[in-house]
């Protein structure tokens, strides 16, 4: 699978009617069953929002314990997914992106035993101060209520969500990708479940798979009852979110990342950071989609990293400068505009070189999604530049795309990545997914 994007823009919308329609009834069947599900949320999320740290590290770590134990029926269920999309012809990149193993299941429980060990953003203090006239004033965080979360086929991100809505104080009600239907139902059961045994409510954290993107677009108009929906998916889930949802949302976007290698640059780290950003996962959102050469270090750098790309299986898409280096056993094609604009989420990359800084910029600032660019550089004035000039949720010197992700970045997990402006930019975590309240005590104030 690849996704176009427009220049400048995360592109290729599609309207609500495209998804799937299950008829009156089935609208009728999921708008009952996702208030229900929403009104059964508020309630637990009452709960959570009085429950302490204590409580909510020991849930997580209850969660993980019981993530590892029901591990050989998680992985059946997996693989049913699995066997069943690849029947259906999906792309290796999201099989792997689909896919759970004893390894995977350790690091999803690893991440809400990391969760555990961070520290409780709820009751911060944000601002604090007592004025003229006696008043303290305090920005305290509070957890946001309901959150709702329509998402890929992408197992790991199920135990993610339901952990930091957690240990953020939140209920949440969870739409996954239909792809790993079976591999969700099994693990927010035992999540569910397992919750009940430290006395929180299972209704913190809920699924609608069974409703389908009917259920999904009753979430989005569940307003009063769900506080936040976070879209996080392609182009067109989020449009469909954005022009449909009356609840408050939380963009996520697209990736088409980009790494600039710089005259000067280290070639030995900058063949490295380009085969982790490109290889380590394709079918994730972080993978680099678009290498950008400048034209001075082209004839040192290009024939080994082309050569290294090769040997990985990587499929070049290049300009006519980048074809002049590239050696035996590298697969080529002539690049046209339309590698610019493309996430590939497979093992191909668009490569050009370019005559220098300003045009590395230009080229991203017209054809990013705004996700994550990197530069490989021992000049700080290009640091200087590339980081300023730039417009994206995530910037990387001299280090890999594949670090944008809450984990890596010391978040424990992450919500999303959000590519855009307001509320919260780039991996979203705990603290994202609170909201503040102000409390301001006085001794019988009255304002003149
Ligand atoms: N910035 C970020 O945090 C992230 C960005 N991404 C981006 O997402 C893309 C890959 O995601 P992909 O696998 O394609 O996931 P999709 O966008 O196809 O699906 C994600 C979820 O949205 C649902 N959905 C899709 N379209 C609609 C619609 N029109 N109405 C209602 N629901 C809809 C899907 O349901 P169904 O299963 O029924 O199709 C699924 O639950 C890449 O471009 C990647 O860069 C991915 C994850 C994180
Ligand atoms: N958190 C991710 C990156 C973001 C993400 O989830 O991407 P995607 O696989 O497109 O859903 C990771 O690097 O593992």
């Amino acid at each position: 699978m690849s996704v176009q994007t427009e220049p400048g823009v995360a592109a290729t919308p599609s309207a609500a009617s495209e998804a799937t329609d299950g008829g009156p009834q089935a609208a009728t069947e999921a708008r009952t069953a996702v208030v229900q599900a929403a009104q059964r949320a508020k309630v637990a999320a009452r709960a959570l929002a009085g429950a302490t740290r204590g409580t909510k590290d020991e849930a997580l770590h209850v969660l993980a314990d019981a993530l590892v134990a029901a591990q050989a029926e998680i992985i059946a269920a997996n693989a049913d997914d699995v066997e069943r999309e690849q029947a259906n012809g999906m792309s290796p990149g999201l099989v792997d992106r689909l896919r759970l193993d004893p390894g995977r299941i350790a690091a999803i429980a690893g991440a809400l035993r990391d969760l555990a060990a961070l520290p409780d953003p709820v009751g911060e203090v944000v601002r604090g101060s007592t004025l003229p006239n006696g008043l303290t004033v305090r920005q305290v965080r509070v957890p946001m209520g309901v959150v709702g979360m329509i998402y890929e086929a992408r197992p790991n991100v199920t135990v993610d969500a339901a952990g930091l809505a957690l240990k953020s104080g939140n209920a949440v009600i969870l739409r996954g990708g239909s792809a790993a239907a079976r591999s969700n139902e099994v693990i927010v059961r035992v999540l569910s479940q397992a919750l009940t045994g430290v006395g929180l409510p299972a209704d913190a954290i809920q699924s609608i798979d069974a409703h389908g993107r009917e259920g999904a677009r009753e979430l989005m108009r569940a307003r009063g009852l769900v506080d936040v929906l976070v879209p996080r998916g392609g182009a067109s889930l989020i449009q469909t979110v954005v022009t449909e949802s009356t609840v408050p949302v939380i963009e996520t976007g697209v990736g088409n990342c980009h790494l600039f290698v710089d005259a000067g640059a280290d070639v030995a780290k900058a063949t490295a950071i380009l085969l982790n950003s490109k290889t380590q996962r394709v079918g994730v959102c972080n993978a680099l989609e678009t290498l950008l050469v400048h034209e001075a270090i082209a004839a040192e750098f290009l024939p080994g990293a082309l050569s290294a790309l090769g040997a990985a299986g990587v499929r070049i898409h290049g300009d006519e400068a980048t074809a002049a280096h590239v050696g035996e056993g590298v697969e080529f094609e002539p690049a046209t505009e339309q590698d610019w604009a493309t996430e590939y989420l497979s093992l191909d990359l668009a490569v050009r070189v370019v005559p220098d800084l300003d045009s590395a910029i230009e080229h991203i600032r017209t054809w990013t999604s705004g996700h994550t660019e990197a530069i490989c550089t021992a000049d700080v004035t290009s640091v200087q530049r590339f980081t300023t000039e730039l417009d994206s949720a995530a910037i990387m010197v001299n280090a890999s795309t594949r670090f944008t992700d809450g984990g890596q970045l010391g978040l424990g997990a992450e919500i999303g990545i959000s590519t855009q402006k307001l509320h919260a930019r780039g991996p979203m975590g705990l603290a994202e997914l609170t909201t503040t309240t102000w409390i301001v005590q006085g001794d019988g104030h009255v304002r003149s």
